[in-house]
């Protein structure tokens, strides 16, 4: 049987018997023309290294974030599965002429959506893993990461099973939004023996921010992403965000990390008519300059210890309950890296609209967890609805050629 990677292999093989038989058909007929593109279409994210891309990777304008469930039936199965998708994101990260088929009676080779050439665009696919699939079917549950569980409701959640749960979490960013779709139907379309769509949800955030590098605006209004440990510090990067050696994870799981993601509705009509004072309260910040209340600058300190009885910025507030800087007691470690969604009109004619929120650590209870328990009950609840979601734990990095993701995880079964 014909397996996608030797799909892949076979496209090759194809090019290779046309150049061959050039007499028959010219190359030119089969590779469509590259044609010019913006500048920013070429830009590559390099797909290997020890720990994957799109993790604490600045952010790109757009998402689709899919969980799949696995019908893989055997572990050589499931095996075949990383391998393919390692292939397809060797290839979809990289610059390519697409090949046209000449071959009417046959499915064209790829979906078509970007004509005749493939343009990295900042393409990141990161693969993460559900709960779901270290339970008996490939006999993984003695790997199963320490923290790794299935999400459970929090207070001011309504869970619909619908859009919770999966056995491996996709999340695919791009600059644009066509890269991310043809990026998704070309996995889906070569990975279809081995899994099957569960839900997904798509996010974007504001051109504007990311062209200036400034700090992306959520659909509230408010600069999101401020009190973001920043990524070039690779020290506090491995003390938050990934699994090292230090850690008491099964050896497989070092370079990976928790991934927590969660899908919550915003009551946009509710918030529009919400005073200033109170919506910057809510946050804690200003709603313009994203400064803390009080302060001038988006970045400078809350200066807590100057408002020890939260005069300024109230306790109750988002900032102050998910990140009380107090090293001694508790302290946020994550890093998020959400997106906004719009999905359409609900039944009562309101706006659905609202946040993918996503964000990573190396430890999901302290990291996601806690600080979850510390925003229960916070006044924002009043606007926002999380609906769905669920826990991963995000594979560690491809670092070579001959290497796939889960390579690691596959040789301590
Ligand atoms: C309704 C969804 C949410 C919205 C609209 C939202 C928005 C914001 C905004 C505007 C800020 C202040 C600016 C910044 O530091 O980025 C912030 C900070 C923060 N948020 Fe959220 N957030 C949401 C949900 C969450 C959740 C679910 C968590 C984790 C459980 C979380 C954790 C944090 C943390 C750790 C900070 C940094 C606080 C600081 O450093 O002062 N947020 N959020």
């Amino acid at each position: 049987m014909k397996t996608p990677s030797s799909f892949k292999l076979s496209r090759r093989n194809v090019l290779k018997k046309l150049v061959i038989g050039s007499a028959v058909f010219t190359v030119p007929a089969i590779v469509a023309q590259e044609r010019e593109v913006g500048s920013h279409y070429k830009k590559k994210i390099d797909y290997q290294g020890i720990h994957q891309a799109g993790v604490i990777t600045k952010e790109q304008k757009n998402v689709s974030f899919i969980s799949c469930n696995v019908t893989a039936m055997t572990l050589a199965e499931l095996k075949m599965l990383f391998k393919v998708l390692t292939g397809r994101i060797a290839y979809l990260t990289q610059s390519n002429n697409l090949l046209v088929n000449d071959n009417d009676k046959m499915p064209p080779f790829e979906s078509g959506m970007l004509g005749g050439h493939l343009d990295p665009d900042s393409l990141t696919v990161t693969v993460s893993l559900g709960a779901n699939l270290f339970d008996s079917r490939f006999g993984l549950q003695q790997l199963k990461p320490r923290h790794l569980v299935e999400m459970k409701s929090f207070p001011n959640d309504q869970l619909d099973p619908n859009w919770c749960g999966g056995d491996i979490g996709l999340q695919i960013c791009a600059n644009s939004p066509e890269s991310v779709v043809y990026a998704l139907r070309d996995i889906l379309q070569h990975t279809s023996m081995y899994i099957v769509p569960r839900w997904k949800m798509d996010g974007f955030l504001p051109s504007r921010d990311i062209d200036n590098k400034t700090t992306p605006v959520n659909l509230f209004g408010f600069k999101d992403g401020t009190g973001n440990a920043p990524a070039n510090n690779t020290d506090l990067m491995d003390d938050l965000v990934w699994v090292t050696a230090k850690d008491k994870e099964p050896h497989w799981c070092i370079g990976g990390s928790y991934q927590a993601v969660r899908l919550i509705r915003f009551n946009l009509e509710f918030w529009d008519r919400t005073p200033l004072e109170d919506q910057e309260n809510d946050f804690g910040r200003h709603k313009i300059t994203g400064a803390p209340i009080g302060m001038k600058h988006e970045h400078d300190s809350p200066e807590y210890e100057t408002d020890p009885h939260g005069d300024r910025i109230l306790f109750n507030s988002h900032m102050r309950r998910a990140e009380p800087r107090n090293p001694e007691r508790y302290t946020a470690k994550l890093r998020r890296r959400s997106y906004s969604y719009s999905l359409g009109i609900n039944n009562f004619g309101m706006l659905d609209m609202g946040l993918i929120f996503i964000c990573y650590q190396k430890n999901l209870q302290k990291g996601f967890i806690d600080t979850q328990k510390r925003l229960n009950g916070e006044p924002l609840e009043r606007y926002i609805k999380p609906f769905g979601g669920s826990y991963y734990f995000v594979l560690p990095g491809v670092k070579a050629n001959d290497d796939y993701l889960g390579q690691a995880l596959f040789n301590d079964v």
